[in-house]
């Protein structure tokens, strides 16, 4: 019999008594594994050899999870500390002992969930106890933290070998201290069959794995056999460059809105505290427009171009109000103050830009214009905050609007990425009434996140800007809806210097 030369060497190199790895086999041929198991399966069709598969699971311990290996379980730390604090006979205060144990942070509280499950003691009042019978040296959790643990150069153990208790490994996973990965390996046993044919001889087989110029123009593919692909052989994953989630997420946001019938606002990143708050009725003492979410621009620092006459109406509206029951702010108002430069908080600059007809001249209603710009605030990092974001800000223009048309947008907006399930809350902005803030369920931890700002523009705002229609209006913020259609659970995997290469590698934006 013929046989193409890697499966002749891999048919060569197994054995009919004991079963051996693919590693083993790429070992002992030469041969990548990848090579060694497209050949198997060739091998195993033509019935020379049998293949079996196991599927292993393996442990390794999470960053935490390596840190109370070496430093002791937090609930464990705390028991020490109580044990010391004399809390074994008489109730000890919680904060001296929490002191002493040197726990912090986040440690804290993951001490104090665990201590009364494990049995180390109550807690009470502000007073702990800790139970004299407890012993943290047959603590279950502590000593599979410690079994799994990987010697030098290792990584990750069988979680066969170690024949750990399901429980306290479920637990550890989840206390996020350690995770599992499964790999199959496959092995292989030459059959009587094969015996019988390398008994007989087996030669090589001339195959050919790639067409090549040569082989075109002599000819000589004619004759050639052609060696088969395998497209279940595992092969080295290879990453070439892609377009990023996010950038993907708003070229779709585009293109729905577009399909939508609405046109695209552009401007200034930084600009006039005039265009990103005074035009919107946003009174000049509002907390937001400190400089805790504010980040000045300090060269130029102030905007030298603005139109007197909308100045004027503004300022008239912060100071007196609008229509004939209006009644103003009462507060200063200030035109330095609104000549300001900062980065925008929120692309709504952008809008009363539009709105104002001072951008690409008077918008006729009915008319929909839209961005997906970044927008800067000076908040705290956290799983759902930037500094700078996406917001896909938005309005309509027409006549007799009402919050139905609002939710119907959103409706059908939100559809088109397979979101069916989005909440309104009533809510609160200086420069829309009503108002609306829009959640969604976050797809893998079913928690409800906030996705968007939105509601129909007061007379306030729009009777300055000279609009006489309705306009509803949002700011929706595209890094959550990201979340959502990918399932991210932390924005700062998304981007910034802790992304998530391998989940920015997979991540798919179904729509
Ligand atoms: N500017 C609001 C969004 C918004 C825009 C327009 C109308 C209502 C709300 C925000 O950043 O949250």
């Amino acid at each position: 019999m013929q046989l193409p030369q890697a499966q002749l060497a891999v048919l060569e190199a197994a054995s009919a008594d004991d079963a051996q790895s693919v590693d083993a086999l790429a070992a002992a041929t030469d041969l990548p594994p990848e090579t060694v198991t497209g050949a198997l399966f060739a091998l195993e069709e033509e019935g020379l050899v049998a293949v079996s598969e196991h599927v292993e699971e393996s442990i390794t311990l999470t960053e935490e999870g390596e840190t109370y290996e070496a430093d002791g379980l937090p609930e464990v730390r705390l028991y020490e500390a109580a044990l010391d604090a004399g809390a074994d006979d008489t109730p000890a205060q919680m904060g001296q002992v929490i002191g002493a144990s040197g726990l912090e942070g986040p440690q804290v509280d993951i001490a104090l969930s665990n201590y009364a499950r494990k049995g180390y003691g109550a807690i009470d009042s502000g007073e702990l106890t800790a139970d004299s019978d407890a012993d943290p040296d047959s603590d279950p959790e502590a000593a599979a933290l410690l079994a799994i643990a990987p010697a030098e150069g290792d990584d990750g153990v069988s979680a066969d070998d170690l024949e750990l208790d399901d429980e306290v490994v479920d637990q550890l996973e989840r206390r996020d201290l350690l995770e599992r990965q499964e790999s199959t390996t496959r092995s292989a046993t030459l059959t009587d069959a094969g015996v019988t044919e390398l008994m007989a001889g087996v030669e090589t087989a001339e195959t050919v794995g790639q067409l090549t110029p040569d082989l075109l123009t002599s000819g000589d593919w004619r004759d050639a056999e052609f060696a088969e692909y395998n497209v279940e052989a595992d092969a080295e994953e290879r990453h070439g460059g892609r377009m990023h989630v996010l950038r993907r997420t708003a070229e779709r946001v585009k293109e729905v809105l577009v399909g939508m019938g609405f046109q695209e606002m552009d401007g200034p990143h930084v600009d006039a505290d005039f265009w990103i708050n005074d035009c919107l009725f946003m009174p000049q003492d509002h907390p937001a427009r400190t400089h805790w979410d504010r980040f000045a621009l300090e060269k130029p620092s102030h905007i030298d171009d603005l139109p007197d006459d909308l100045v004027e109406r503004v300022e008239r509206a912060h100071r007196e109000g609008v229509g004939e029951d209006g009644e103003g702010y009462h507060s200063p108002w200030d035109e330095d103050f609104a000549r300001a430069l900062a980065l925008r908080g929120h692309t709504t600059s952008l809008s009363t830009r539009h709105l104002s007809g001072h951008q690409i001249g008077e918008i006729e209603p009915p008319a929909r214009f839209f961005s997906v710009e970044k927008a800067y605030r000076n908040d705290t990092l956290d799983s759902t905050h930037l500094l700078e974001f996406f917001q896909i800000e938005g309005w309509v223009m027409a006549d007799e609007l009402s919050v139905r048309d609002l939710m119907g947008t959103f409706e059908e907006f939100y559809a088109q990425f397979g979101i069916t399930d989005i909440e309104f809350k009533p809510h609160y902005n200086p420069y829309t009434e009503p108002s609306f803030e829009l959640f969604g369920t976050h797809p893998t931890t079913g928690e409800l996140i906030e996705i968007g700002n939105s509601g129909i523009f007061r007379e306030e705002m729009l009777e300055p800007l000279g609009v006489e229609a309705d306009v509803m209006a949002w700011g929706l913020a595209l890094e959550r809806l990201a979340m959502l259609v990918t399932g991210a659970e932390d924005i700062r995997d998304l981007h910034g210097s802790l992304a998530d290469l391998e989940f920015l590698r997979n991540a798919e934006v179904i729509y």
